[in-house]
């Protein structure tokens, strides 16, 4: 596999190498000692995430304030652009995005480390998102950022306003938020 650091550098774009043949195809969409070795990263997952969203679906941005997760972010059908924003007090990249185009065809995952915040928009028809987490699902830590706050500026590819939930409609600005 291929892993190329994104411009938040620890937010790493992972490219499995994909075996074609007649039949159709065959890649190990997670490997654990691949994944340390690549990554450099000594991780364990505890919890496998899957959802389905119709075109214009937005979800996101969401981080947990205790227990953050880090997460392994793929497609299995469909299109979305994938997006991780950089809200570590402290950080270089404090108050940067990065965004990625994650389908069924490019086979293409994300490693978002705990303390980013991240999202998602359909592209596709509708899209089944796949994701590994390293810490358990926390509702009552979990928070969210305005998915167009103008002070992180993400250029989601949108041609009509997103489909959000109601939780997403009323998230803060990153400088409101509680990090
Ligand atoms: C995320 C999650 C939700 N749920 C439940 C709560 C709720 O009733 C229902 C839908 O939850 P949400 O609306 O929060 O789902 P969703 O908006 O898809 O939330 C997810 O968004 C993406 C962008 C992420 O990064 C994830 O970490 C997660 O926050 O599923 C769980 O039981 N376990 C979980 O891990």
């Amino acid at each position: 596999m291929n892993v190329t650091p994104t411009r938040i550098p620890d937010v790493l774009l992972i490219e499995p190498r994909v075996f074609g043949d007649a039949r159709g195809f065959f890649f190990e969409s997670f490997n654990h000692r691949a994944f340390q070795g690549a990554a450099g990263l000594d991780i364990s997952f505890v919890q496998d995430n899957h959802s389905r969203s119709a075109q214009g679906v937005l979800r996101g941005l969401h981080y947990q304030v205790q227990h953050p997760q880090g997460k392994l972010v793929r497609v299995v059908r469909g299109t979305v652009f994938d997006v991780a924003v950089d809200i570590r007090r402290g950080s270089p990249t404090f108050g940067q995005w990065t965004g990625t185009e994650l389908s069924e065809d490019n086979h293409r995952q994300l490693w978002i480390p705990p303390g980013l915040a991240h999202g998602f928009l359909v592209l596709s028809e509708s899209a089944d998102f796949l994701y590994k987490t390293t810490d358990y699902y926390a509702p009552q830590h979990e928070r969210a950022i305005a998915w167009n706050d103008p002070d992180i500026g993400i250029a989601w590819p949108l041609s009509a306003p997103p489909v959000l939930s109601s939780k997403d409609q009323q998230a803060k600005r990153l400088r409101d938020a509680e990090i």
